[in-house]
């Protein structure tokens, strides 16, 4: 029997990659379809690339329009997702696409995003130690932030393998998408294009604490993380650039044997033969995440690059693919690491 699916926030750019990779679920059947200031639009006005459900209506995200389902995907900006989320019931699968159940301390949460903290789900970021076990079953799940996702990927192997010292480094890129569709002045194309600029500088962006939360998992002690955001002229992707300081005896083997170790049955992770470098082109509207690996022995740090589509690893992909373990499915369904070129 299929796994009937709502989506609340169907009108955003998160809800939309999500319908775009549910239509070809095999085992999804799609049902309601919510909005917030387009309830009443027809699907095709907000999303035209969704041509099998062009002639959708949007409905207004109530309970009544979320019930009867399978799944529920609530892809709101943050700070909403709680309050719909409670009145949904135990029985169904509520899969946060937002950041409200992210984080663990509800100091961070306070700190970062300045309301009180609606709680913890199992997050959803199954290659990480214990991830598929947290998800498997489970009612509720926390989809990481697009940057955090990037960022524990390439650097958790280190920390798991204890060869980077508690601290690293990120610059990492995004395309505008990552901000979602409500108009923002810095985003106007005319800002955008042909430039790239940083934000969130000196430790003030919000998934700073999710990127410690989980690499100080990974390390078993506290790691600090330096990261600075940069916006890109480009639609999708993120390029992470991290780097370490590494721990006595590092050497250039060792870190990729942590690497291929920690990638070498993971179905959307690939660590790329040596001399090649993850690209945002290779991972446009694909599931995979391009990972590659250097020791710098003057400097004394391990270098990890990671490439992903912000929009679909970075959140409706990594949706899906925790939406089909929680529900036993495999977890590769209606997922593909095949990307769009040139
Ligand atoms: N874009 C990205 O790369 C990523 C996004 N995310 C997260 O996904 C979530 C959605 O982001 P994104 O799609 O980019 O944002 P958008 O601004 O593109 O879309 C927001 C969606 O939420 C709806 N909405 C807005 N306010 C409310 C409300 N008060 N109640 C119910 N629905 C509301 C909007 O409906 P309407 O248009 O009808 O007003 C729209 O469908 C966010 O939490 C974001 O942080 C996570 C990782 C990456
Ligand atoms: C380019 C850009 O603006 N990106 C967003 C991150 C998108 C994301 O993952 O957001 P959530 O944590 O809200 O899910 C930002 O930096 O705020």
């Amino acid at each position: 029997m299929a796994v009937r699916a709502a989506v609340a926030g169907a009108s955003g750019y998160a809800g939309g990659e999500l319908l775009r990779l549910l239509l070809t679920h095999p085992e999804v059947e799609i049902g309601a379809l919510t909005g917030n200031s387009n309830a009443g639009q027809r699907l095709g006005a907000l999303q035209p690339h969704l041509l099998p459900l062009a002639d959708r209506v949007l409905e207004p995200t109530t309970p009544e329009a979320l019930a009867g389902h399978d799944v529920v995907f609530l892809a709101l900006p943050h700070g909403q997702s709680a309050a719909v989320a409670e009145q949904l019931g135990d029985e169904v699968l509520v899969i946060d696409m937002g950041a409200d159940f992210r984080l663990k301390d509800a100091a961070d949460w306070e700190a970062f995003y300045g309301s009180p903290h609606a709680g913890t789900w199992p997050y959803g970021l199954p290659e990480l130690p214990g991830g598929r076990a947290a998800l498997e079953g489970s009612k509720r799940v926390a989809v990481p932030g697009c940057y955090p996702t990037a960022v524990s990927l390439a650097l958790y192997p280190a920390y798991a393998d204890g060869l980077a010292e508690a601290e690293a480094v990120v610059v990492a890129a995004s395309g505008t998408s990552g901000a979602g569709k409500s108009p923002k002045p810095h985003l106007l194309g005319s800002e955008v294009m042909g430039s790239m600029s940083p934000y969130g500088v000196g430790g003030g962006h919000r998934h700073t604490p999710e990127m410690i939360q989980n690499l100080s998992a990974a390390a078993g002690e506290r790691v600090t993380v330096s990261f600075t955001p940069t916006l890109a002229p480009m639609p999708r992707g993120i390029l992470a650039t991290c780097s370490a300081k590494a721990k006595p005896g590092v050497t250039a083997e060792s870190v990729r044997a942590a690497y291929e170790k920690a990638y070498a049955d993971e179905p959307f992770v690939r660590l790329l033969p040596e001399g090649q470098w993850p690209a945002t082109a290779s991972v446009y509207g694909s599931n995979a995440v391009q990972v590659q690996v250097a020791h710098d022995p003057a400097a004394g740090r391990i270098v990890v690059i990671s490439a992903i589509d912000n929009l679909t690893k970075g959140t409706a992909g990594g949706a899906v693919q925790s939406m089909n373990i929680a529900l036993g499915l495999d977890e590769t369904t209606g997922l593909s690491t095949i990307g769009v070129a040139p």
